[in-house]
């Protein structure tokens, strides 16, 4: 799912010095795209698919790099497209950790597979059409890709996702789909929406996943209006350890990309879950190719200021929706309503403009958290991780629970 600029936590797959004398000067050049003295390398004799003691090629180094040219040549000149490193990763696992997409496309193209990444899952798990009878399904919402259905399947009562026939017609739309929840079904955690498995439908794409009876966060805010702060800080910490497992994903961390209310369901018991991540990176690949979807303006409300002006992103983009979500739950809603959202994501991304902090509302140390998780440097913005942290001390700060019946948003903390 990820495609972006480089994450952290895959930078040890770089060595990080290389030898730049004797023969190991070809990977040393190809990491750094210096074109001339790979040709004088190669010219010398030295191996194409020389290791370094990672196993690491000079194809490794400049497909983790983004070095297209460096790529073309050292193909041309016979550099084995799937090798593997130490890690078993290829340079096609390391164009895609890295999000070169160029180059993902020329190594594709001379048949490179990336063991560890996509095209290593499993196929979504298929549940037979005759087990789930739509004809009596009930409809409960509708999203940019197709409804929502309540249905039944062995017994219990679980959400139908529908997939427009315009998307799911497209087979490399549905390829990516597929792809998608394949990685979702990999997924087990309390604050994570369960995927169950695809309908096996002629002429359909529908999946299944359980259904959360308490509706959105959208939902919550609009029936309950303000949250006190007990409840928001609940709340907002079921969201960020959901978030958090998915930032901590192995190979490659999951970026939600369109983290808003509506994509934050509630169980029976109270408890938040986390839905639709990944999805809307479809949406705008296809976007690209002229493929348009609707009703997505919503999210522009939500959107951190980097994407809205196409830059490279990371992680954190979600982590400055987070803090949206949590300034909504203090207001019973977005401030701005009456505004057109992407007005309002035009203003964040080159005014800095940001959603008011009355002091009435937010306590202190919710302002100070609120302003780091939307700071206009993606790279200021803390981690879910250090996020659950401050929730949880600011939680423990909380009068004990005789008095928390009393306690309104008002409640002191440090
Ligand atoms: N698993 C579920 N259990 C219960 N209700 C659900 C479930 N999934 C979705 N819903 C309801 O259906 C509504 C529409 O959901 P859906 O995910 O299709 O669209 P969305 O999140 O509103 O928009 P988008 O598709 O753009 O993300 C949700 O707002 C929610 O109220």
């Amino acid at each position: 799912m990820e495609d972006c600029k480089p994450q952290s936590s895959l930078s040890s797959k770089k060595p990080k010095k290389i030898n730049s004398e004797g023969p190991y000067r070809l990977l040393y050049c190809s990491s750094k795209g210096d074109k001339a003295g790979v040709m004088q390398e190669l010219e010398k004799g030295v191996e194409p698919n020389l290791g370094d003691y990672d196993k690491r090629t000079a194809l490794h180094l400049a497909s983790c790099e983004g070095c297209t040219e460096i790529v073309v040549l050292l193909l041309q000149k016979g550099a084995d497209v799937n090798c593997k490193d130490r890690w078993g990763r290829t340079p096609l696992s390391d164009a895609r950790s890295f999000g070169h997409g160029a180059i993902c496309k020329i190594l594709e193209a001379k048949g490179g597979i990336d063991p560890v990444g996509l095209d290593s899952q499993l196929p979504c798990y298929e549940i037979d059409h005759n087990e789930v009878n739509m004809d009596e399904a009930t409809l409960i919402g509708e999203g940019s890709y197709g409804e929502i259905y309540l249905v039944k399947w062995r017994g219990t009562e679980i959400a139908a996702k529908t997939i427009r026939s315009s998307i799911a017609s497209k087979p490399t739309v549905k390829t990516l789909f597929l792809k998608e929840l394949a990685l979702w079904q990999q997924l087990r955690h309390p604050n994570i929406v369960q995927f169950l498995g695809v309908l096996k439908h002629p002429d359909r794409l529908i999946f299944l996943t359980e259904f959360l009876c308490n509706g959105s966060l959208h939902d919550i805010l609009k029936r309950k209006g303000r949250l006190d702060l007990q409840t928001v800080v609940h709340y907002a910490l079921d969201i960020a350890r959901g978030m958090n497992y998915l930032h901590r994903h192995k190979p490659r961390p999951i970026i939600h990309r369109d983290l808003t209310p509506r994509n934050v369901l509630q169980d029976e018991a109270g408890r938040l879950k986390v839905t639709d991540f990944g999805l809307s990176k479809i949406a705008q690949q296809n976007d690209l190719s002229g493929y348009k979807m609707t009703g997505r303006t919503g999210s522009y409300r939500y959107m951190a200021p980097e994407v809205y002006r196409r830059e490279s992103y990371g992680k954190s983009i979600d982590i400055f929706s987070f803090a949206l979500i949590v300034h909504e739950m203090f207001l019973g809603g977005p401030s701005n309503l009456a505004e057109d959202p992407e007005q309002i994501a035009d203003k964040r991304a080159y005014e800095d403009s940001r959603p008011p902090l009355y002091s009435y509302l937010y306590p202190e140390r919710i302002r100070k958290l609120l302003k780091e998780c939307w700071h206009p440097n993606p790279d200021c913005r803390p981690t879910f991780e250090e996020i659950i942290l401050e929730l949880e001390s600011i939680q423990d700060n909380f009068p004990d629970k005789k008095r928390l019946g009393t306690c309104s948003g008002r409640c002191v903390i440090s």
